[in-house]
């Protein structure tokens, strides 16, 4: 079992002095940054783990490229700075690329953080790049042996345990929900509820009694007191899904409740106190929504105490293979059949992008159980990203004799979510069925695998 790799790019000899005597840092083998190229394309030509990176004289578009890496998944960063104010590494910690010490350097928190990524990297060494492995590494509900997987598992327990408001940003699929679940679950707040809404779907006549309930008599049809999201989750989680598909105006209402943790029910004149943990998701940009008004800065600021990145499934190494084995695993262990992948179709699944990330792949694999008998081949794998041939559109679908009804709808709603890119009000538009009822069938399937889980 190998060290882990510590990277350095220090400006100053002596803070490379000091930061090489503490030691947290005698746990790592060691890579000092060279003058002959970016300190960016050298951590791509090595297999770091943790690099220390003293920032300075970098241009707005050094600190966009940081940000886009796809290292930020893979490295914990530790970044020095002299400082001073600067909007851009501002921007960049908000993307949860890492922590952050100002000058004058404190050593002991630079080792304890250090100490603390040694721990973590010398129990999980062992276990990576285990190809094709059905047995990932797991955290809470999360599963992914990857290195970008690990570090999202080492972000999740340190925020777990703390009470800040959480905003996860990820690409649509990669498993925001199952974050914000892990998060609860890993929290002193899980013998408490964890209520999640989708603040994309909520009706705009009914959004105060969705967040805020209702009394009897409060509005034509209010028949009956109704628990808003705050109360249900009271002592526990409000997950807070598409935070930034929620008109603005609508967005106020949320911001009052997060600066003073007081709500009044519809119809009622006595205020509540919450005692709620917010956990939020996007899949926008958090600060370009703010540029392109969909997302109001100061919630913004009330949500993101903690940034948490999601990394797309293309980031994730072997895990593509890895969690395509996984679900069929459980796929056949709940069928009691022992179904199998083609060597192409494993191959196919790992060179995919998988623009709709877990979600996608987890659909696909799905899809072409019912379809393939025994073994699962290439033309049983459905890959939305491909351009489908001129004499056979995805719309043709081969549909075994003696399919079951249940399991052809199914396959009907996973294709119609895929090529809607997991947008559920296309989606139902396309199906001519409600968004509650697109919801409702996809909980059905998503309790059918997780109790096969
Ligand atoms: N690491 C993972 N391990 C196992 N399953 C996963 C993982 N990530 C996501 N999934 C599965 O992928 C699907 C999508 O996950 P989830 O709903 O959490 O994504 P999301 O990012 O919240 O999606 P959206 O942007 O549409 O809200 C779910 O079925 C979930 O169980």
């Amino acid at each position: 079992m190998g060290r882990p790799v510590l990277f350095y790019h220090l400006r100053q000899p002596q803070t490379q002095s000091q930061l090489l005597q503490v030691p947290g840092c005698q746990h790592f083998n060691k890579i000092a940054s060279s003058v002959d190229q970016p300190w960016l394309a050298q951590l791509e030509d090595n297999a770091v783990d943790v690099a220390i990176i003293e920032l300075a004289n970098l241009s707005q578009q050094d600190y966009v490229d940081i940000a886009n890496s796809e290292l930020m998944a893979d490295i914990e960063f530790i970044f020095l700075s002299e400082g001073k104010p600067n909007p851009n590494l501002d921007k960049l910690m908000a993307t949860g690329a890492g922590y952050h010490f100002r000058q004058p350097y404190d050593m002991t928190l630079i080792d304890d953080t250090l100490q603390d990524f040694a721990q973590d990297l010398v129990v999980n060494s062992g276990k990576r790049n285990q190809p094709f492995s059905s047995e990932l590494d797991q955290y809470g509900l999360l599963v992914g042996s990857s290195r970008a997987m690990h570090k999202l598992y080492r972000t999740v327990r340190k925020v777990a345990v703390t009470d800040s408001n959480v905003l996860i940003i990820g690409e649509s699929g990669a498993g925001k929900e199952l974050v914000a679940n892990t998060i609860h679950l890993a929290s002193d707040r899980v013998n408490e509820p964890f209520i999640a809404i989708n603040c994309g779907a909520l009706s705009p006549e009914l959004v105060d009694s969705e967040l805020f309930g209702h009394v009897k008599g409060a509005f034509t049809g209010a028949h009956r007191e109704h628990a808003g999201v705050f109360e249900q989750a009271e002592g526990g989680t409000l997950f807070l899904d598409e935070v930034t598909e929620m008109p603005l105006e609508h967005q106020v209402k949320l911001l009052r409740v997060l600066e003073n943790n007081e709500y009044r029910q519809v119809g009622s004149p006595q205020v509540k106190k919450a005692n709620v943990r917010i956990v939020a998701a996007t899949n926008r940009d958090p600060s370009m929504a703010i540029e392109n008004g969909h997302f109001r800065e100061d919630l913004y600021f009330r949500l993101a105490h903690f940034p948490i990145r999601v990394p797309p499934l293309r980031d994730r190494g072997n895990d593509i293979s890895g969690l395509a084995q996984h679900f069929l695993a459980y796929r056949n262990s709940a069928e009691k059949l022992s179904k199998t992948f083609s060597d192409d179709a494993l191959a196919l699944i790992q060179q995919q992008k998988w623009p709709g990330n877990v979600r996608e792949l987890k659909h696909a694999i799905e899809r072409a159980y019912i379809l393939a008998d025994n073994v699962i081949d290439v033309s049983h794998i459905n890959i939305s990203s491909l351009e489908p041939s001129s004499d056979q559109t995805e719309d043709d679908v081969q549909i075994p004799t003696g399919m079951r009804l249940d399991e052809l709808e199914k396959v009907a709603i996973y294709q119609a979510l895929e090529q809607s890119d997991g947008n559920k009000n296309d989606t139902a538009k396309q199906l001519g069925i409600s968004v509650k009822t697109l919801y409702n069938k996809l909980s059905k399937y998503e309790d059918q695998t997780s109790s096969e889980d």
